[in-house]
């Protein structure tokens, strides 16, 4: 599945599997699809860019054969250069990786591209979003983040929305991806501002009546 399949004025969710039943990963994705969701939100945390470890392209790989839903890979790295041809191999569609990693943000951009893989640029709340603004025009995404990385379950932070409305201006194609504490409140909040992807870990697969009735409130 290639982004260039969805329209940025289309709702879609993307639910984080960080909050899933690790021990039965294959049917929470394939459930997932099922529900309505058209992403896979893949959040790879190493221990070093944020302080907590999650899982890699082994993991990945072997969740692809279970779901054809997009798989939007998060890194939250800090040398994404040095693993974009495994998580290409590892069946990834889409690679957004943090603008403060330690690399050169065009060279990953087009290392992702040079293999098939469409590229998202995010950033952390306390950088400025005045250093994303170079790259509007070279990414097909960018994720909003609405909490601190690094773990899932946490409270959104509302001071992030207008970040929203900054690159909907600047590039009104552009698919806007928002992360972190999003719920059936603050997903209206968030699309009213111009984001069309959301990502959705606790109120996804945590939902009391299931992943149906999460994705139904998420998109409406
Ligand atoms: O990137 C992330 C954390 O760094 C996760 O995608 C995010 O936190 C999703 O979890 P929740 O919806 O529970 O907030
Ligand atoms: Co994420």
């Amino acid at each position: 599945m290639k982004i260039s399949a969805f329209k940025p004025q289309e709702i879609i969710v993307s639910p984080s599997i960080l909050a899933a039943d690790f021990a039965n990963l294959a049917p929470e994705v394939s459930g997932a699809h099922e529900a309505g969701a058209q992403f896979i939100h893949l959040d790879v945390m190493d221990g070093h860019f944020v302080p907590n470890i999650s899982f890699g392209p082994g993991v990945i790989g072997k969740l692809r054969a279970h779901s054809e839903a997009l798989f939007d890979a998060h890194l939250m790295i800090s040398h994404p250069q040095k693993y974009i041809e495994e998580f290409a191999q590892a069946g990834c569609d889409h690679v957004t990786f943090h603008i403060e990693s330690d690399c050169d943000t065009q060279e990953v951009i087009d290392q992702i591209h040079s293999y098939g893989m469409s590229a998202g640029l995010t950033l952390k709340p306390g950088t400025d979003i005045e250093t994303l603004l170079p790259f509007v025009d070279k990414i097909e995404m960018v994720l909003i983040m609405t909490v601190e990385p690094g773990f899932g379950g946490q409270s959104f932070m509302h001071d992030m929305v207008e970040r929203i409305t900054i690159i909907r201006e600047a590039n009104p194609k552009l698919h806007i991806q928002v992360d972190g504490g999003v719920n059936k409140e603050t997903s209206k909040i968030v699309r009213d501002a111009g984001a069309n992807v959301l990502v959705a870990g606790t109120a996804f697969f945590r939902h009391p009546r299931g992943m149906k009735s999460a994705q139904l409130e998420l998109s409406q």
